[in-house]
């Protein structure tokens, strides 16, 4: 399946969650077999002979994406979760929205020393959200060794802030004009 093929498979909703904003739902991609299979397998083709240790996907979509991605290298997950949702000792990162502030976490002992790390989400946008958890797994004393989403928004620049923080950064499809 190409990438054009993978593109068509995301649902564009105007206005929501509120107006002005084109919300790219990617759920229609997920549900299509061939579709999913092919965005995991895409994903994960720039890291084929770079040393993985485990993937850290963000809450809530980066769960499913992030899931999916570590079974196909055989590393293990780390959920890097919204403030308030883990049971157990966290480090927390707080970072820039579009409007406001927020904070992810993950535990104190889910990323060890010197592991390398790759970041799964949906969809990139301001980069902010990224860019916290890769200062997350930074705290933690991890590597990021990439960053991959499905999505891209160019305009909003998220891909030049994570080039610019050094990283590596993977992306399937792009919409513009959000
Ligand atoms: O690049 P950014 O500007 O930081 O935006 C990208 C983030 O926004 C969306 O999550 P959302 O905040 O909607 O949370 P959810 O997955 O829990 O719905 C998306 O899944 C990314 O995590
Ligand atoms: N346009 C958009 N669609 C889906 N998720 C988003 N997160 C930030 N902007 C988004």
């Amino acid at each position: 399946m190409a990438l054009d093929d993978i593109r068509d498979l995301i649902r564009t909703i105007p206005d929501y969650p509120k107006p002005g904003i084109m919300f790219r739902d990617v759920t229609t991609l997920w549900a299509n077999a061939r579709g999913f299979r092919t965005a995991i397998d895409r994903l994960v083709q720039p890291y084929a002979g770079v040393r993985i240790d485990k993937v850290a996907g963000i809450e809530a979509r980066g769960f499913v994406l992030g899931g999916a991605v570590a079974h196909q290298l055989s590393v293990g997950f780390v959920p890097v979760c919204k403030k308030g949702k883990l049971p157990w000792d966290t480090i927390a990162e707080h970072y820039e929205l579009e409007y406001g502030t927020d904070t992810i976490e993950i535990h104190t002992d889910a990323i060890r020393e010197g592991e390398n790390i790759l970041i799964v989400d949906d969809l990139l946008a301001t980069g902010g959200t990224a860019a916290g958890a890769v200062n997350l797994v930074r705290k933690a004393g991890g590597t990021v060794v990439g960053c991959c989403f499905i999505v891209d928004l160019p305009d909003l620049g998220g891909k030049a802030k994570l080039h610019e923080m050094g990283l590596s950064v993977m992306t399937l499809c792009e919409f513009e004009g959000d």
